[in-house]
């Protein structure tokens, strides 16, 4: 088979024992479970066909690993192939899934037959037992604890804390537009997306638009591994020693100590000052006079919730790492694309200007900035961020068939692992007109196709009176938050912070890619301006040390720059 070449050299040793082949999530591993996938898939590649599962195998390099845009080479068999598809990495497989009614059948309808498998395993020794990589018996006490702390009194103070979190921003490119320099645009979301992130879950001041300091580095350095281990699929971390020997990982170590220590400090505060409450109580808090209305706050309150330092630590930890580089992807492309397209940055200004000024937004706000939140869904479709999602069979399973062509019914055997490829649902004409068109409005209309077997198709009836475009509109072929019991928890505040600075920076800046490379000139086709798909600027991978979205900034002609806080009394200059 030519479905390994290009490939590194290791993937071969890596799961070439079978009895090493990953179990479900606490149970034990079982051998004639690997021992049948992995026969199957031998005679699948050199005889006959179908296999086991009666999924077609991918064949052809996967060139885009090595580089983070392995969705993008996913995208290529499922053209090929359908859904599912295999992928065979030596004896390890992959099923690759690109359908809603599958998508839904896993996520949704069958969710207890599935876990976060490889996934969990990778971000165990950044996220211990955190919610996303948390085993499903941890996940069912966490997360029925976790939901109340993003309760609607607290979105809505937090809709008046990303206004505040937004105004080091709108000096710093102030700064820029009078000095006429190139800004980072990617750089400075990042930044304004941690310093959110940090005072919303643990009233923890990053000041990162504005400072450099030991402790954004170390962020930093725990999320670049998190997403180098996510595209590393040998686990070298966990050979015994590696911790010491390897630098890489040392460094890791010594980063991710700082991090705890800090997470630790703020753990022992919050509890030092615990005031127990009822859910309700806690609920029903007045936040205009709350001194710490942070997630931890809430956590540590709670009452039953006697929580050990340890869980809560990685809790706060997912939290920092899944709400943080998500949203800055989000108003990175979201300002790439609207600056592509100046008759939509025209359309969304306009409703900025009309709805909020030069105030900081409210939640009412952001409800009546429609536009604005279709704008936001349509960056949510084209560049998802994650573009996969990963899990594993705990039992054996049968898939729905779905669109007309896919494999009817494949058997899934316990233990298989999966890529579930938001990207190409997304991205595909069956379930999207134009679905590499960056159409806002697409939203309003309805969207069907009987040839998917199953599927409701999109029905913009369904969202009506929503923040943003469900993935029960689109029965499920819009998964830009997942979906079924591990959807985001943080959806809603992710998309109203993504309205407040999108609001506030759009109101005040006028933007250009900057005109240096031509036709013909080295970097011409990595150039923002001349991008039509996400390579250059990768979603899940923009962090500092990436090209990033470089930038021209100008003061809005006629707007004076300042932003008025909620009160109507403080004006800050730009
Ligand atoms: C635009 C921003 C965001 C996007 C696109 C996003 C996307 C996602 C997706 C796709 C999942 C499901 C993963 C899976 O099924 O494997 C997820 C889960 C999760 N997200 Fe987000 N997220 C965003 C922002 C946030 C924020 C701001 C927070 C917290 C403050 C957050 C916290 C979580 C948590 C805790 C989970 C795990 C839920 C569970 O397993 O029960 N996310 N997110």
């Amino acid at each position: 088979s030519s479905s390994t070449s290009g490939l590194p050299f290791y993937w071969k040793y890596i799961w070439s024992l079978p009895f090493l082949q990953p179990t479900p999530q606490g149970s034990p591993p079982q051998f004639s479970d690997s021992a049948l996938i992995f026969k199957s898939n031998i005679e699948q590649i050199y005889g006959d066909y179908p296999s086991y599962d009666l999924c077609p195998m991918a064949e052809g390099a996967l060139d885009d690993i090595a580089s983070g845009t392995m969705f993008i080479g996913l995208q290529r068999y499922f053209d090929d192939n359908g859904s599912p598809y295999k992928l065979c990495f030596g004896p390890k497989s992959f099923l690759v899934i690109s359908d809603p009614v599958q998508a839904k059948h896993i996520l949704k309808e069958n969710n207890d037959k599935y876990d976060k498998g490889l996934l969990a395993e990778i971000l165990e020794p950044i996220m211990g037992k955190g919610l996303i990589p948390a085993d499903p018996e941890t996940w069912k006490v966490r997360r029925k604890q976790i939901v109340p702390g993003f309760h609607k009194a607290w979105l809505n103070h937090m809709v008046g804390l990303f206004g505040y979190c937004n105004v080091p921003l709108i000096k710093s490119l102030s700064a820029a537009a009078e000095s006429n320099t190139e800004i980072d645009m990617e750089e400075k979301f990042c930044s304004v997306a941690l310093d959110i992130i940090g005072k919303s879950v643990f009233n923890y001041d990053f000041g990162s638009v504005t400072t450099e300091s030991p402790v954004i580095k170390a962020v930093y350095s725990a999320l670049l591994e998190a997403e180098h281990r996510s595209m590393t699929p040998a686990p070298y971390w966990d050979i015994p020693l590696a911790n010491q020997v390897v630098p890489r990982l040392r460094k890791f170590n010594s980063d991710l100590k700082i991090l705890d220590d800090v997470l630790t400090d703020l753990i022992n505060l919050a509890k030092g000052s615990r005031q127990v409450e009822d859910i309700a109580e806690l609920e029903a808090r007045n936040y205009a006079e709350v001194k710490d209305p942070s997630l931890l706050r809430f956590l540590v309150d709670m009452r039953g919730a006697d929580i050990d330092n340890k869980q809560l630590r990685d809790d706060l930890m997912t939290m920092l790492i899944a709400g943080h580089e998500t949203t800055a992807a989000v108003l990175t492309w979201g300002l790439f694309e609207l600056t592509r397209n100046p008759e939509m940055m025209a359309k969304v200004t306009a409703e900025i200007d009309e709805v909020v000024g030069d105030r900081m937004p409210t939640m009412e706000d952001c409800m009546k900035m429609k536009f604005l939140r279709l704008v936001i869904a349509e960056i949510l479709r084209m560049y998802p961020e994650p573009p996969l999602l990963i899990r594993r069979c705990r039992t054996d399973d049968v898939l729905p068939r779905g669109r007309e062509g896919n494999v009817e019914g494949a058997r899934v055997k316990r233990g298989m692992d999966f890529f579930l490829s938001v990207y190409n649902i997304h991205r595909s004409p069956d379930f999207w007109e134009e679905p590499d068109k960056f159409d806002p409005e697409r939203f309003t209309r309805p969207f069907q196709n009987p040839k998917v077997e199953g599927w409701a198709g999109f029905d913009p009836k369904k969202w009506e009176g929503r923040l943003y475009p469900t993935e029960t509109a689109a029965d499920f072929a819009y998964l830009p938050f997942g979906g079924g019991s591990r959807k985001c928890v943080g959806d809603e505040f992710a998309y109203l912070e993504s309205c407040v600075t999108l609001a506030m920076v759009l109101r005040r800046f006028e933007f250009d890619f900057p005109e240096r490379l031509g036709k013909g000139e080295v970097g011409y086709d990595e150039h923002p301006k001349n991008l039509s798909h996400p390579v250059g600027m990768r979603t899940g991978a923009t962090i500092h040390t990436r090209q990033g979205l470089k930038m021209n900034v100008r003061k809005r002609a006629g707007v004076e720059g300042v932003v008025v806080d909620q009160g109507g009394g403080i004006e800050v200059k730009g």
